[in-house]
């Protein structure tokens, strides 16, 4: 078991939640970012933080433009992207859309319980194992990424 988190304590992972688009999830980004420490380096922990309201950081310096560029530069040196995706954000589509087309590994987490449907456009690119979209209930969010990163190992 302690091998097994040795090995990924080097992996980049990045997490896409909602920020501008809604933070009603943000309990859940907690404890999925919470999960994925177990796991390797979460780039984008700061998507999990309370104090990031809906206005999206202090991007007084550069702008949006920098918020942008250094989340480029992440997902590039991404190994493995985790989407929550049941709140709708312009940019988690963005960054699942550049994900692809870098063939970068994909995981979306979606709740159907939460009464909304998932675009077509992101449940209809599910086509291999490269982009996966997993319907979940938040008390099984753990269990799925313990299953998800099982197969990544031996991968
Ligand atoms: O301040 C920010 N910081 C940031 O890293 N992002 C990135 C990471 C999130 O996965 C995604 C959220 O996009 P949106 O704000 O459109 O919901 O965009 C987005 C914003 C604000 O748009």
């Amino acid at each position: 078991m302690s091998q097994k988190i040795k090995t990924y304590t080097t992996m980049n992972i990045y997490f896409c939640g909602s920020i501008r688009g809604g933070r009603q999830d943000i309990n859940i980004y907690q404890k999925i970012v919470n999960k994925l420490q177990q796991y390797g380096k979460v780039l984008t922990e700061h998507i999990s933080y309370d104090s990031l309201s809906e206005k999206g950081e202090d991007a007084a310096l550069d702008g949006d433009k920098s918020i942008h560029d250094r989340d480029m530069e992440w997902l590039i040196k991404a190994d493995v992207i985790i989407a929550e995706v049941t709140q709708p954000s312009l940019g988690v589509g963005y960054e699942l859309g550049r994900a692809v087309a870098l063939n970068k590994k994909v995981l979306c987490l979606f709740r159907p319980e939460s009464g909304k449907v998932l675009s077509a456009m992101i449940r209809g690119a599910s086509t291999n194992s490269l982009f996966q979209v997993q319907d979940y209930r938040e008390e099984d969010v753990e269990s799925y990424l313990e299953k998800y990163f099982d197969c990544f190992s031996k991968n």
